[in-house]
């Protein structure tokens, strides 16, 4: 598709996070530099997943003189990121594992811009502008059927007065009801579901079913009652408090008797006050990104819906390893953690499942909480704070090369809401129409059709067959080559063979592709467990965060030179992993810089 995708941009300054290294560095040297010779303080990152690739990168970079070291458990880097080529009918295709494109869109899209920027991979982007069919058409599938969501005001109208499938005529007197109902102004801990059906009335559970649902299952795969809506849609949170409504959030203030100024509404509202605190910190984050990046990559972001590289989104992780390779960082693989102990003088050592000892003075833990949980054994409280809820996704590849382009619809894909909970007995969430969301990743582009099906979330719970039949297998990855007859690859566990065939079947039927078009194709399929691989924010979450981030700076467990960053904490996307990380970063070094030995629990922007 010549013309709608555009590749890279080169040249501008140097990213905001490249800058300010710059000149703490060169503070940091020059303080080294005139101090007696002392032993290089240590630093281990925990984690070699996009956090902790990230930390390790940015700190390496800012304190070069330090002994930086990476742990990961597994044999490669890069954590949920995972891009690979598949072979089918003699051609290449790339499938992911896991995240599968960027968002450029607000400032952890900008802190990645940053990054790609720092790391020479602009010209490397493979970018789908925002008036790419992938980046408008969105599908979800209702009545048994794949169903296009209005991407026009106008569409939106005409689909409200015909209702038809999503069937979203409810959204009338959810709004009505949106606009009669006063803010609650306390309102703290809600679930997304709750704050909704407070603020829509009972239409707005209809909402909630047939489609809101299906949006949190694409991001988060889990359901709207075990998600918090301030750590979910907190400017929807912020929205009522200051206009009143969702509605009235659209309206000018002159008309609204319920609008409130940020004053009024922070004077007795400690949650207020923090939401507001936290708008303008990231206001000012975002404007200085913005300008270290420059106009015309703004505005390009701006125009930008997804992008992702040539050989996948597993170029940015690889990238940065080879940087901090480069750099002297130090990566031990293959050895999980089996504990982590306090010593003396405020250090802690590592012990690993092999044997191996080590005592740093800072540990930065970018591993999924839970597992830091389990290594952390000797501090109960601390224990119980780690302990995060989690979704679990079966993420199945398929590519299939036929003679002619299959027929798929021209978009990113399909949605499944709960509504389909009682008919959908594999679990599926979602579909990615991989090769009309980021064209240009084969050789060969036209004969190729990728799709990603995503099962699992909310609806793996324990007696669903499908879960417990992939459970007893336990986390893992297989590849399948799948012939006419369902005679697939004898190493593969039979489950798997079964629940892939029953998958091709399920996409055929939502899509109308006949049975004899994928006869004539070479199929390659690859499943993957991703087990508990989406942290769940439930509506306690923050509030847990904030006990998390006093007891790491007031009662120095572990020696207090404990740092926590990654998705279990401060967000899911790998934009969120890749700001959260840059930013503590940061903070560390500063504060190595200045000799200052603080505690930087890495949750400090969560806990103003
Ligand atoms: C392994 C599966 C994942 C599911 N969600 C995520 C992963 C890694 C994380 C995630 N997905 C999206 C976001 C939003 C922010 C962003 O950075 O884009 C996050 C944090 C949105 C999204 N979901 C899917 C795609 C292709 C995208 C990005 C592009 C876009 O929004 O246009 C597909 C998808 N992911 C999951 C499901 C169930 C699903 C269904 C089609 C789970």
């Amino acid at each position: 598709m010549p013309g709608l995708l555009r590749v890279g941009r080169g040249g501008g300054s140097s990213s905001l996070f490249g800058e300010g290294f710059k000149l703490s560095v060169r503070r940091y040297a020059s303080q080294s530099s005139a101090a007696p010779v002392k032993e290089r303080r240590r630093i281990a990152v925990l984690g070699g997943g996009i956090s902790g690739l990230t930390m390790a990168l940015q700190l390496v970079r800012r304190l070069p003189t330090h002994d930086i070291h990476l742990y990961e458990a597994k044999k490669r880097v890069g954590g949920w990121v995972e891009s690979e080529k598949i072979k089918v009918g003699g051609d290449l295709a790339l499938v992911e594992g896991g995240p599968r494109s960027i968002r450029p869109a607000s400032l952890p899209g900008l802190a990645m811009m940053s990054l790609v920027r720092s790391l020479g991979l602009e010209e490397r982007m493979l970018s789908i502008p925002k008036t790419h069919p992938s980046a408008k058409n969105r599908y979800i599938f209702h009545s048994g059927k794949v169903n296009l969501l209005p991407n026009s005001l106008a569409s939106a109208f005409l689909a409200v007065l015909t209702n038809r499938p999503p069937r979203l005529r409810s959204i009338i007197p959810a709004l009505v009801h949106d606009f009669r109902t006063p803010p609650d102004l306390g309102a703290g801990a809600e679930s997304v579901e709750d704050f909704f059906r407070r603020r829509l009335g009972p239409a707005g559970l209809k909402i909630i079913d047939n489609a809101m649902s299906a949006v949190l299952h694409g991001i988060y795969a889990a359901d709207t009652k075990d998600l918090g809506i301030r750590s979910i849609f907190g400017f929807l949170a912020l929205a009522e408090k200051r206009h009143g409504g969702l509605i009235r959030a659209a309206m000018p203030t002159r008309w609204n008797r319920f609008y409130r100024t940020d004053e009024e509404i922070s004077k007795d509202n400690a949650t207020a006050r923090e939401m507001i605190a936290k708008e303008k910190q990231e206001g000012i984050e975002q404007l200085e990104l913005e300008e270290q990046l420059g106009k015309a990559t703004v505005n390009y972001m701006k125009t930008t819906s997804i992008f992702s590289f040539k050989e996948g989104i597993q170029e940015l992780t690889n990238a940065i390893e080879e940087d901090i390779v480069q750099r002297g960082v130090t990566i031990h693989r293959g050895d999980p953690i089996k504990e982590i102990r306090a010593s003396p003088q405020r250090l802690a050592e590592i012990v690993l499942q092999g044997g191996d000892e080590c005592k740093f003075d800072r540990v930065v833990s970018a591993m999924p909480s839970n597992d830091l949980a389990a290594v952390w054994k000797d501090d109960p409280a601390l224990v119980h704070l780690l302990k995060t809820d989690t979704s679990t996704v079966a993420v199945l590849n398929l590519a299939i090369r036929s003679p002619n382009p299959l027929r798929v619809p021209d978009g990113f894909g399909y949605l499944v809401p709960r509504a389909s909970v009682d008919t959908n007995t594999l679990g599926l969430l979602g579909v990615v129409f991989d090769s009309a969301a980021v064209p240009g990743q084969e050789s060969s582009e036209g004969n190729i059709t990728k799709l990603t099906m995503m099962l699992g979330g909310p609806f793996f719970r324990k007696g669903f067959t499908v879960f417990d039949q992939l459970q007893s297998l336990g986390p893992g990855s297989w590849g399948l080559a799948l012939k006419t007859k369902g005679n697939d690859d004898d190493d593969v566990p039979q489950q798997v063979q079964e629940l892939t065939s029953m998958a091709i079947d399920t996409l055929c039927q939502n899509l109308g592709i006949p049975k004899e078009v994928l006869a004539q194709s070479a199929i390659k399929a690859k499943l993957r467990l991703q087990v508990d691989c989406i942290p769940r924010y439930d509506r306690h979450h923050l509030e847990r965060m904030k006990e998390l981030h006093h007891v790491l700076k007031h009662q120095e467990p572990k020696g207090g030179c404990l740092t926590l960053i990654g998705a279990s904490y401060t967000g899911i996307s790998v934009n969120d992993c890749v700001l959260n990380a840059s930013r503590t970063a940061n903070l560390l070094a500063d504060d190595e810089g200045t000799g200052a030995r603080g505690i930087i629990t890495g949750l400090e922007h969560l806990a103003q």
